[in-house]
């Protein structure tokens, strides 16, 4: 069940003081370094991408579509077709950057598991999900402009199946503004643990503001009831990152 490291280059993007670092985007030269970024950046990663793969193995039904939506170099979409079993059911990987959806196209092609997957080049506010059962958002909704977060997530209540599942993964601001600094402080506490220094945790942190926006899980849980969802829990949480399941 365990799965196999991803080799990256290590990520040395926001280490030359000299360099502005300018807001975050998806380019060539974060997907040079992403499965290193992200695994040194989010606690619990490792955790949420191979729980992924349990959960579809146990949601995803046959002649149905599962999408990873915001899939980046498919790390969800691979450990998801490692565990479903299920005839004709095909993973639906979406992402808007081209650079991210190149690379992961030539991941997917390498790897030997036979269920179908489909990569998509696209904005998934405005891509067509449909007979879904299941719909994966790690990290991805808080890339999203809030104005269009309720939208997207109604599309997703709609397309999914009698008994489908959203797993939304997110990095996560808590209401008690000691408990928020605290989480923070770990955070990169955590960073720091994992070779990071506090001028690439700052320059970072200014890259990322206002790019990517997080909500509290309160205010999640409410979006999901809104756009039809009718049960979501937090399954795992590791400091200011948390990864809810919705049930239809
Ligand atoms: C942090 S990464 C997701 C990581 C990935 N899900 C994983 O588990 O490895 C966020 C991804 O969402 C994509 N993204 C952000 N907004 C998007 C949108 N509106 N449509 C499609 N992809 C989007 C970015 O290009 C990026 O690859
Ligand atoms: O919050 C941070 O500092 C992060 O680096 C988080 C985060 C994410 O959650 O997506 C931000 C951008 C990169 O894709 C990798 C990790």
């Amino acid at each position: 069940m365990s799965d196999k490291p991803r080799h990256s280059n290590p990520d040395t993007l926001f280490s030359d003081p000299l360099r502005a670092p300018g807001p975050f985007r998806f380019d060539s030269d974060v997907v040079s370094v992403f499965p290193d970024m992200i695994r040194r950046s989010v606690p619990g990663y490792e955790t949420v991408i191979a729980m992924s793969g349990l959960l579809a193995g146990r949601f995803a039904r046959p002649h149905s579509n599962v999408y990873d939506l915001g899939c980046s170099l498919g790390a969800t979409t691979l450990s998801m077709r490692r565990h479903i079993e299920v005839p004709d059911c095909v993973i639906v990987g979406i992402d808007n950057s081209a650079a991210m959806i190149a690379r992961c196209r030539e991941l997917i092609d390498r790897d030997p598991g036979s269920v179908a997957v489909e990569l998509r080049e696209g904005d998934i506010l405005k891509s067509d999900i449909a007979n879904a059962s299941m719909v994966v958002l790690n990290y991805t909704l808080q890339f999203v402009p809030r104005e269009h977060r309720l939208d997207l997530l109604k599309g997703i209540a709609d397309a999914l199946l009698p008994g489908g599942i959203l797993v939304l993964s997110e990095k996560v601001v808590f209401p008690d503004e000691s408990l928020n600094q605290l989480n923070i402080d770990l955070h990169h506490d955590f960073k720091r643990a994992h070779g990071y220094s506090d001028l690439e945790i700052a320059r970072k942190r200014d890259s990322i503001e206002n790019v990517l926006v997080p909500e509290s899980i309160e205010q999640h849980r409410k979006r999901l009831a809104s756009a039809g969802f009718s049960s979501s829990d937090v399954w795992f949480q590791c400091f200011n990152f948390a990864s809810i399941i919705a049930l239809k």
